[in-house]
């Protein structure tokens, strides 16, 4: 009932061994609702990502940083709190400067979340994949990831540092970042719109941390597969918009078909049904609750 029974230090705890046993790619698809965090868990996936795009896109906002600290921070924590699986929250540029950076991490600690990524671009910030983003210069971007590190009172809290400059200035001055940013203090590194799988790898083998990949649908990168990616030594894949896109493609086809057929009908054995609906928010524990405080009979 009310559901994560975890802790925040305890998701990260955990999140902490899962990443330092071994090389087992961990799966995180983007919960673009607290509900789907719930589903996310019970498929027996290994962590819940909070997308920007998809915060932003839920609000009909296009992802560039328009959206608030209090806003990610709010959305980011509902969703963590459905869950015992470690959730990590797409924190854009850190919203501001350094300072702000290490305001956002102790107000994404506080929220419950596992961990953050902040990237190096320029405010305004785009979405990774598209043409025309530009970054700051490698030592402020340093300088982002060092007060994100410095800032977090659980050492446990995961910050990844995302770089977007292999679109901007080729891949070397990828590996030169992600480098930086370790020595800075990231826990793992995410480098955006890698052009292959070896570029994964190469960046797997040029640093001693984590190194996750961003399996974003329409972008830059393939759709590489969960042992592809694990043999590249990739630890950890996100599926960032996947999920929101599937449901608003079953959203337009649902509407088109009202329309067309001037009933939801055929639509009923595609929905998810009451009784899988009043599972995953627990209904019966609830009810079971309230029968062990209203004990009287009249
Ligand atoms: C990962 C990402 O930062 C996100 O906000 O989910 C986006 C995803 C997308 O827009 O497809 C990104 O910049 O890659
Ligand atoms: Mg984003």
């Amino acid at each position: 009932m009310l559901h994560a029974t975890a802790t925040a230090q305890e998701k990260r705890g955990a999140l902490r061994s899962a990443l330092a046993d071994g090389d087992r790619l961990l799966r995180w698809p983007g919960a673009f609702n607290p509900l789907g965090a719930r589903l996310i868990e019970d498929k027996g996936f290994e962590g819940v990502y909070v997308s920007g795009a998809v915060l932003s896109a839920d609000l009909g906002l296009p992802d560039i940083g328009l959206t608030t600290l209090t806003e990610v921070a709010g959305r980011a924590g509902q969703i963590a709190r459905m869950t015992n699986l470690p959730t990590l929250v797409d924190a854009d540029t850190g919203f501001g400067e350094p300072m702000n950076v290490a305001r956002t991490v102790q107000v994404l600690e506080d929220a419950g979340l596992a961990g953050c990524h902040i990237e190096d671009q320029v405010n305004p910030k785009r979405c990774g994949h598209l043409d025309g983003k530009q970054v700051v210069p490698l030592a402020d971007a340093v300088q982002r990831v060092r007060a994100a590190a410095d800032a977090r009172r659980d050492g446990d809290f995961l910050v990844m540092a995302r770089t977007d400059v292999r679109a901007v200035e080729g891949f070397d001055a990828a590996i030169e970042r992600a480098r930086a940013f370790v020595d800075a203090g990231a826990d793992a590194i995410f480098p955006e719109a890698m052009r292959s799988l070896a570029e994964f790898e190469a960046v797997a083998n040029a640093v001693d941390v984590p190194v996750l990949a961003n399996m974003t649908e329409f972008g830059k990168s393939e759709l590489f597969t969960v042992s592809q990616l694990q043999d590249a030594g990739v630890r950890i894949v996100i599926y960032p918009v996947t999920l929101l896109r599937v449901a608003m493609g079953a959203v337009e086809r649902g509407l088109d078909e009202i329309t067309a057929a001037g009933t939801q009908a055929a639509l009923v054995p595609d929905m998810q049904t009451r009784a899988r609906l009043y599972e995953l928010v627990d209904y019966a524990g609830y009810n079971a609750f309230d029968a062990e405080i209203f004990t009287y009979r009249p």
